[in-house]
């Protein structure tokens, strides 16, 4: 069992030098769900990941890690309370092995017992990571990258995963299998903030969908009767 809480958005306005990019974004994570934010790209998706994990200021509004507002805390002590960013491409040190990359995703942690636990959890559910162990990151497939990416994130013994766009840039089938591994995390009752481009891929996955255009949720509710609104999907996603 993994230790849970929730995550709390409500009128959250925040952007970069400029104008705001996110314009009053309410949503909740409650424990043990997947929720996924849905939009175009350029919409706002990454930024809101950024302004949960502290890397750029909100402006108005509040953001609660099971009722504290985060807001007060440093994007170091963010991640220290549990919210963990897997943000967009994997960014892994290019030149560190598999294991040496996961082992930088629990740089925080003293307890060495706990760090080898979940490094066994972590090979457990990502097998090709193990078998890759020794192996340089720079030598590794889109694939792998990205499994690596997540695998350093669970390495940190986060209450909040937040994955941004894991698909991104990938084969369809090599898609398919990051989306199991997200199926398993789900199945472990793990807490997952997911933004994704397209709706289709993440359905059957997540229990939550809300849209985000031009830095409003302009839609939220189960992920299938998104599916058939085939109006939203055109004016929003493209069709
Ligand atoms: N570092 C930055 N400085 C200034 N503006 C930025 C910065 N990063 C993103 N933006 C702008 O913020 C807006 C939203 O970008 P964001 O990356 O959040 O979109 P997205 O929905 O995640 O799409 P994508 O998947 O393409 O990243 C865009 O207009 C983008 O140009």
């Amino acid at each position: 069992m993994h230790d849970i809480a929730s995550l709390s958005l409500s009128d959250v306005w925040a952007g970069y030098d400029g104008p705001d990019i996110l314009k009053g974004i309410s949503l909740e994570v409650q424990p043990g769900r997947i929720v996924t934010v849905v939009g175009p790209n350029g919409h706002g998706k990454s930024t809101l990941l950024k302004a949960i994990s502290g890397l750029i200021r909100v402006r108005r509004g509040d953001i609660t890690l099971s009722g504290r507002s985060v807001l007060p805390l440093s994007p170091h002590r963010i991640a220290a309370t549990g919210v963990v960013h897997v943000p967009q491409g994997d960014l892994l040190f290019p030149n560190m092995s598999v294991y040496e990359n996961l082992l930088m995703g629990a740089y925080g942690e003293r307890d060495a017992k706990q760090t080898a636990q979940r490094l066994d959890e972590v090979y457990a559910l990502l097998p090709r990571l193990a078998e890759r162990h020794r192996q340089i990151a720079s030598s590794l497939s889109g694939g792998e990258r990205r499994m690596a990416g997540i695998g350093r994130g669970l390495m940190a013994g986060g209450r909040i995963l937040m994955l941004d766009e894991p698909s991104l840039g990938l084969a369809p089938l090599v898609i398919e299998q990051i989306y199991d591994v997200i199926g398993k995390l789900r199945a472990q009752g793990r807490t997952i903030l997911l933004v994704e481009e397209n709706p289709a891929r993440v359905a059957d996955l997540c229990d939550d969908m809300h849209l985000l255009d031009d830095g409003h949720i302009v839609w939220s509710g189960p992920p299938h009767e998104l599916m058939g609104r085939d109006e939203l999907l055109a004016a929003y996603l493209g069709g």
